[in-house]
């Protein structure tokens, strides 16, 4: 029985913060201002009270100036347009990202639509994502943009791969998508409608997993050797009475012996949303102020 390479995303999202925290120091040095992040949690949502604190601790370590915004769970509409409203005009910050999903009183993509283009490191506006469509400079969403890089780094040139999407959500599915066709790979979205999933499974070189559904893509769906970025946090029961543990959309134990390389969950695509968090307030900072930007890595 053969074994795919396990990516280590830890490993390579440390190496993205030190790409990022290496520039922001020569860009220091040569006069330019602290990039400065605004994250922005509403309720007390205990995963996202995680994420929130990890990008603040994240941002922290690279030479990222970030401002904490925590806001209660009945906190209106209103009252946060105009929380992101002072945040557009903020000239100390560069960056701004409201955690998701927010409490059900609060239109979401209202919110996201009204945060500055320039200043939306999460890419969501729909300003960035048609810049994204029509292939020109964009912020871009940073799990995708992770699992492009991850991509790129396994497999090099893209161009005439077979790619599988699996889900068409705005945060990761249909931006997927976007990146892979903009390499030139040829991509299909599936989604609940797709008829005989696994055989369209089976033809992919590169399949993205981002459905939501605990290991719902099964060892026999994945051609040999493909590469296999599994975006799933699930937490499911586990074997312990009272316990949970997280696993992907990909049944891992059973890909894992028939794929090339595949990200594992936790510690594959996970950590590199938040090392792509830093480099896109980076590419905001430097786009504001005219400053030159490196692609990292
Ligand atoms: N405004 C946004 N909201 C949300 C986004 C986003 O990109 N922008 N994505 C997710 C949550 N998320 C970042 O916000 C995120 C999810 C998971 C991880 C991560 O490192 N996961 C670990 C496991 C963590 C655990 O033990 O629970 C891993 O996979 O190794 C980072 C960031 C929804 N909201």
């Amino acid at each position: 029985m053969s074994q795919a390479k396990i990516i280590d995303g830890n490993a390579v999202a440390a190496d993205v913060r030190a790409a990022v925290a290496s520039q922001i120091t020569i860009l220091r040095a040569g006069g330019a201002p602290l990039p400065g992040l605004a994250v922005v949690l509403v309720g007390a949502d205990p995963a996202s009270q995680v994420y929130v604190r990890n990008k603040n601790k994240r941002a922290a370590e690279v030479g990222i100036n970030s401002f904490e915004h925590y806001l209660p769970a009945e906190t209106s509409e209103a009252e946060l347009l105009g929380l992101v409203e002072r945040l557009n005009l903020d000239p100390q910050v560069h960056g701004i990202l409201v955690q998701l999903p927010l409490p059900a009183q609060i239109d979401a993509q209202k919110i996201l639509e009204a945060i500055h283009p320039a200043k939306d490191v999460d890419g969501f506006h729909p300003f960035n994502v048609g810049r994204l469509v029509t292939g020109g400079p964009a912020l871009v969403p940073c799990t995708p943009l992770g699992c492009l890089l991850l991509a790129k780094r396994e497999l090099g040139s893209l161009s005439g791969k077979r790619a599988i999407v699996l889900g068409r959500s705005n945060i990761v599915g249909k931006p997927m998508a976007q990146l892979l066709l903009r390499e030139s790979a040829t991509v299909t979205i599936a989604h609940s409608r797709t008829h005989d999933l696994p055989e369209e499974c089976r033809r992919a070189d590169i399949v993205v997993a981002a459905v939501g559904r605990p290991e719902m893509v099964k060892g026999d769906w994945i051609k040999p050797g493909a590469l296999v970025l599994d975006v799933g946090i699930n937490r499911i029961p586990a074997a312990e009475p009272g316990k949970t543990r997280l696993v992907g959309d990909v049944a891992f134990a059973e890909a894992v012996t028939v794929a090339g390389a595949i990200t594992p969950v936790p510690g594959g695509i996970g950590p590199m949303t938040i090392a792509i968090l830093l480099r896109n307030v980076l590419e905001a900072c430097c786009r504001l102020h005219d400053l030159p930007f490196a692609e990292v890595l």
